[in-house]
């Protein structure tokens, strides 16, 4: 953001929760496109309303595989009781990688490593399983500070910045990523990683990245979801 802007905010009495520090939102997200921008792999597809890359055979078929195998050893469904009051839309099941097993953090690391953060901003590594008709309907992954749920969010690292996923398997029919703002619809492939910016480039949630799972209609669906927090991760939050 610059001088300028800063100053407007600040004299316009708009005092931004340092959680949610546009600032630093911004600098995060120039340093992940200029990176992404000179990966030869990545090929840019978000247009002019959103940075958002693909990277085309990020994970190879046996390790899409291996995961598949972790995901299904246990799995949760992926709705909340505490979700009640906003229900997510979500349907399907979801595994929480084990922080330090050799397979996460090998996996952590080769995300990292793509977009250029460090491992401290990083959510524990999430496997989703969708199965026939499973979904989750359309949403953005950031938070919004009006939501009861930003309290405690605020406190384990604050706002999302880039969200990084993969899928694991080919999906007989359904089950693609859906952005509507941004006219694009992506069909899951084993080992694609789809890498987003779910700030606008002044650091600002960017209501362009609402994106869906659309519902598997035949097969099941796989993915990797890694997302990334302005301050680092703390599932110990207080
Ligand atoms: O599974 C997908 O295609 C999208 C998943 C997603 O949007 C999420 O987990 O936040
Ligand atoms: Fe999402």
């Amino acid at each position: 953001m610059s001088l300028r802007s800063r100053l407007a905010q600040i004299v316009g009495g708009t005092t931004p929760d340092p959680m949610a520090d546009p600032v630093k939102l911004a600098r995060i997200g120039d340093d992940v496109r200029a990176r992404l921008a000179a990966n030869p792999s990545a090929e840019e597809r978000g247009g002019r309303k959103a940075e958002l890359f693909l990277l085309p055979g990020f994970l190879s078929a046996a390790q899409c595989a291996d995961l598949v195998t972790i995901i299904e050893t246990r799995l949760r469904p992926s709705t909340l009781f505490s979700e009640s009051q906003y229900p997510s839309g979500r349907t399907s099941s979801t595994h929480f990688f084990a922080t330090e097993a050799p397979e996460t953090t090998a996996l952590g690391r080769m995300i990292d490593e793509v977009l250029g953060i460090d491992r401290v901003h990083a959510e524990t590594i999430q496997g989703q399983r969708y199965l026939e008709g499973e979904e989750y309907r359309h949403h953005c992954d950031f938070f919004r500070s009006e939501r009861p749920h930003w309290r405690q969010e605020r406190r384990r690292g604050g706002q999302r910045s880039w969200s990084a996923m993969v899928y694991l398997n080919t999906v007989d029919e359904g089950g693609a990523t859906e952005f509507p703002r941004l006219g694009l619809t992506i069909t899951p492939e084993p080992g694609l990683l789809v890498a987003w910016n779910n700030m606008d480039r002044k650091g600002r949630p960017n209501r362009n990245t609402r994106h869906a799972a659309l519902p598997v209609t035949a097969g099941r669906k796989y993915v990797i979801t890694q997302w990334y927090r302005q301050g680092e991760w703390s599932r110990n939050y207080r």
